[in-house]
């Protein structure tokens, strides 16, 4: 270990250090409270025995200034020719661990070293552990909200965006546009090309409407099974409507064969914006809704494209 040994006494310090170095510990040496305060915090010890009588400091001013600044508990072990109940009650409210008798027994000495090392070690795996812990929370918390399929936010997620963009366009009297998209006649894909090729089908669009997305503001989300929406805050309409021609053209260009499709010999998508500056009679569900309702209208009028909701009003 790492020892800094402070003690005013040159004698005690020779000898103590001659124990530690037996011992087979590193020893860095102060001679009073302010030097041990200025090594503690160049040398980062792994403990600390500490001379409670001193001048310019005492031990228990020292061992008090560095707990009291410190972010890393170190034990602080305090030696004394002489100790009454008092002095080890004033030495533990200060900050210290332990006391030891001088002049010191080695036996002693490694014993007590052994025992604070041994704290000090369970002290490091519980900062670990918890460390671990924190980390798995930050996973968890981000899994909480990701579709496992696809990688893109989930339904959960994006439900808690969008009223958070609602309230927010609202505030600014922005507009919100949310676009529903659906892959065209999905279920005679799965069925003739099967279900494995059906999720590699939905990885590749949801790959094309995530890289789609120019603004950090926007977001691609999972809506469920085949489904996906696009929340896109401060959007026009017309802005939404080439965005969805521009998916439309890319889901073309990835040229994914479906032999079954009655639209044309690759898979579509069918998509319906809804857009508006919300207001307070707006909510979430409502852009969700609009969206579908002309995402349906898209699909009874051949599928493979882009409907507005103001256009079928
Ligand atoms: N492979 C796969 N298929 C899914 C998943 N989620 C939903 N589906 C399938 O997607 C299909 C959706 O079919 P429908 O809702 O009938 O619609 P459609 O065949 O796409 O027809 P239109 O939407 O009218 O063009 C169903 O067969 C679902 O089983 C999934 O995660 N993986």
């Amino acid at each position: 270990m790492k020892v800094l040994l402070v003690d005013d006494s040159p004698v005690d310090r020779v000898i103590s250090e001659a124990f530690l170095l037996e011992l087979g510990h590193e020893v860095i040496l102060g001679e009073n409270g302010q030097q041990a305060l200025e090594l503690y915090r160049e040398h980062n010890p792994d403990i600390i025995l500490m001379d409670e009588v001193m001048p310019v400091m005492r031990g228990h001013e020292a061992a008090k200034a560095i707990r009291e600044h410190e972010d890393n508990w170190v034990p602080i072990i305090f030696l004394s020719a002489r100790f009454t109940a008092e002095d080890i009650s004033a030495g533990i409210d200060a900050g210290g661990d332990d006391y030891l008798a001088k002049p010191l027994d080695q036996q002693v000495l490694a014993a007590k070293m052994k025992a604070m090392e041994r704290i000090s070690n369970m002290r490091q795996r519980l900062i670990e552990v918890s460390d671990e812990l924190e980390a798995a929370n930050v996973e968890l918390k981000r899994l909480a909200d990701v579709d496992g399929l696809t990688g893109l936010a989930n339904r959960r997620y994006m439900d808690r965006f969008l009223k958070h963009e609602v309230a927010r366009c609202s505030r600014n009297n922005e507009p919100l546009s949310v676009v529903m998209c659906d892959i065209d006649e999905f279920k005679s894909y799965n069925d003739f090309y099967g279900h494995l090729k059906g999720d590699d089908c939905i990885r590749v669009i949801a790959n094309v409407l995530i890289s789609s997305l120019k603004r950090a503001t926007d977001l691609a989300a999972r809506f469920g099974g085949e489904e996906f929406a696009l929340i896109l805050p401060n959007t026009t309409e017309k802005d939404a409507k080439v965005l969805a021609e521009k998916i439309r053209a890319k889901v073309k260009s990835q040229n994914i064969m479906h032999e079954k499709s009655s639209v044309v010999s690759h898979v579509t998508l069918s998509m319906g914006v809804y857009n508006e500056v919300p207001t307070s009679m707006l909510r979430g569900d409502d852009y969700l809704n609009l969206a579908d309702k002309a995402l349906y209208h898209a699909k009874q009028t051949g599928r493979n494209k882009a409907v507005s909701y103001r256009d079928i009003k």
